[in-house]
């Protein structure tokens, strides 16, 4: 996976359907993304990258303005709500407007959950939930008071059976599951759509931040037994961020190879309770069986 892949990767989606519209991507630096930026430079949006360090956004604008797209980056934290208006105050300036908003940016730490101390938990409550909480109303308040239409992806991830070891992620990603469900509803009268989007597991950078031990999980927590790549997800995004998607709104749209159904991924590795051992597991007496 590269810039230049993902610059010639095959996309089902129609050249152009971004002309003219400006898009925001939190965390635009890396990983999805990135991904995400790029495909839409390729379907010719104006972007705006926003996140915390100067030099991955930096390379990301370099190589959209390759791509031929108009690109402001801001180095900023999501995490600040004052951060968050002087951003949307100079997006405004930039570029004259707002079209999409994709809150990516997010993150979290492995740690089982009886030993995360209350700055831990609230470093990722406060990235995930209440970033992307400010992201969204500061978007908002911006279309109601220019009265345009406008649209919110969030990137989320497949917590639906819980995400052992990682408690802090699992819960700020189901705040934003319903914060999106309940403002679909709220926004629709100002003709704003609120839709996210699920990864399973997904290789980017960020795998960096998780031991050998649990990445190998990773590619083993769905029936594909693989994991995907940042252009699943970009793809996805740039689909319901879409005029194509323009009647879906308050739906979370997975791409997780199937891990509702089966898999877990274990961030800090799989406990001994959890190993699987069939030969030596014991059925009760009852459902013994003679194998032929
Ligand atoms: C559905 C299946 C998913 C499968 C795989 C998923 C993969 C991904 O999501 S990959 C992409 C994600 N990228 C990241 O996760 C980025 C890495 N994490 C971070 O950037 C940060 O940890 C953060 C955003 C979660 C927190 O940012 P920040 O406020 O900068 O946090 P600090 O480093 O200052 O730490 C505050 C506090 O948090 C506790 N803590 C942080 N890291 C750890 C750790 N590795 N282990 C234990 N505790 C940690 C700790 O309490 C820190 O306070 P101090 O002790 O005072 O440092
Ligand atoms: N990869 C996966 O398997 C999965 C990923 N996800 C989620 O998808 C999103 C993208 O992850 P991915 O691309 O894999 O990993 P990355 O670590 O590459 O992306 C996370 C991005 O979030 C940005 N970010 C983090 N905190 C802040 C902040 N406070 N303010 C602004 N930007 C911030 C980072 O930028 P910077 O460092 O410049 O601040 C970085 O670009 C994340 O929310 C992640 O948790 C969900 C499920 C699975």
């Amino acid at each position: 996976m590269s810039d230049d892949d993902f610059a010639q990767r095959p996309t089902a989606l129609r050249e152009g359907a971004f002309a003219g519209k400006v898009v925001l991507v939190s965390g635009g630096g890396s990983g999805i993304g990135r991904a995400a930026a790029i495909l839409f430079a390729r379907l010719w949006a104006r972007l705006v990258l926003c996140g915390r360090d100067a030099g991955k956004l930096e390379s990301a604008g370099t190589c959209l303005a390759r791509l031929g797209a108009d690109v402001s980056t801001h180095a900023m934290s999501i995490r600040s709500p004052e951060a968050v208006e002087t951003l949307f105050a100079e997006v405004v300036d930039r570029h004259g407007g707002l079209d999409l908003l994709v809150n990516n940016a997010g993150g979290q730490f492995a740690q089982a959950s009886i030993d995360i101390r209350p700055k831990g938990w609230n470093a990722v409550v406060d990235t995930n939930l209440n970033g992307t909480f400010y992201m969204m109303q500061a978007a908002a308040r911006h279309w109601r008071d220019v009265a345009r239409p406008g649209c919110i992806v969030n990137v989320v991830a497949a917590i639906w059976r819980g995400m052992p070891q990682v408690a802090h992620t699992c819960a700020a990603r189901a705040g934003v599951v319903f914060l999106s469900k309940t403002v679909a509803t709220e926004w629709a009268p100002l003709n704003i759509r609120v839709n996210c989007v699920a990864p399973g597991t997904i290789r980017t950078e960020g795998f960096g931040n998780y031991s050998r031990e649990a990445r190998a999980s990773f590619s083993q927590a769905n029936p594909t037994l693989r994991t995907g790549d940042a252009w699943d997800i970009a793809q996805a995004i740039a689909y319901l961020g879409s005029d194509t998607a323009g009647f879906i709104t308050g739906e979370t749209l997975n791409v997780d190879g199937g891990s509702q159904n089966w898999g877990d991924p274990w961030f800090l590795g799989r406990p001994e309770y959890f190993e699987l051992n069939y030969a030596e597991a014991r059925l009760p007496e009852n459902l013994e069986v003679q194998v032929q």
